[in-house]
């Protein structure tokens, strides 16, 4: 089964946005877990743009669902934020400062032995550890070697590919996919991903263990309510059509 983690970033941007506490990012946390998330991610950015290090803090306290932190792990505040806090998983992104949103994923070749210490010291205290990486089949094998538990696949190309030609789209995340199951890694995607482009993605690659969804899934809310959207995206996640199946080679 596919888990819905639901990331809750951009109900913090409209937090922010007027300085007060509504919309309550920690009730819509509880809430989205009362509505069928099957987890809950946040993504605390070092400008504390949305996500701030005290919603994490809270939300840990008072979920049960699978919590899991993105961030950089190149920030020691991160590292001592999760270690803190201790959610189930912490997944590892290689953004810089800058950058508007994450735009690509780790290069686990070039930064194999940075990543190996990274993940021994989240793995040391029991806490499961996914990298961030591109649909390239070399970066998920020396993913493999750093000890990190799963990957997570940047599915940003897939998305922007796939009105234009799904199966092209979905053909190396297949690809890189097959590759993290035949190393035992678990397998996580996220980026992008909406009503219109997750059932082929899951069709193509039913061994998905998990999904975050956030920036479509709070845009449709506005217009659909929480609830109703988390259960559209569950039930997007609950069928398989075989015959959307595609041959990567
Ligand atoms: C890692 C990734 O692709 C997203 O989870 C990211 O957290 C989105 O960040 P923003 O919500 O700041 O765009
Ligand atoms: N890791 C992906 C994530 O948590 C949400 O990404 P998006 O759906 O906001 O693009």
């Amino acid at each position: 089964m596919t888990k819905l983690s639901v990331n809750i970033n951009k109900i913090a941007v409209l937090r922010n946005s007027r300085g007060g506490d509504n919309p309550d990012v920690l009730a819509a946390a509880i809430d989205a877990q009362r509505f069928g998330a099957q987890g809950i991610t946040v993504h605390p950015r070092p400008d504390e743009r949305h996500i701030r290090y005290s919603d994490v803090r809270a939300i840990r306290k008072n979920i049960q669902v699978e919590f899991n932190v993105e961030g950089n792990c190149q920030e020691q505040k991160f590292i001592d934020l999760v270690l803190e806090v201790q959610p189930h998983q912490v997944t590892l992104v290689p953004d810089s400062a800058g950058q508007i949103t994450s735009n690509h994923g780790w290069d686990t070749i070039k930064h194999q032995d940075y990543l190996k210490e990274m993940v021994a010291i989240f793995k040391k205290v029991g806490i499961r550890v996914s990298l961030f990486v591109d649909p390239v089949e070399e970066m998920v094998a020396a993913a493999a070697t750093t000890g990190a538990d799963r990957v997570e696949l940047y599915t940003e190309s897939y998305a922007r590919e796939f009105m234009k030609n799904r199966a092209k789209a979905v053909a190396p995340y297949i690809i890189a996919a097959e590759k993290a199951k035949s190393l035992n890694l678990g397998l996580n995607a996220g980026h992008d991903l909406d009503l219109s482009n997750l059932k082929f993605f899951k069709d193509n690659i039913p061994f998905l263990d998990e999904v975050s969804i956030g920036h479509a899934l709070i845009c449709d809310a506005l217009y659909l309510g929480l609830e109703n959207t988390i259960q559209m995206y569950r039930r997007r996640l609950a069928t398989t059509t075989a015959a959307a199946v595609v041959s990567p080679s």
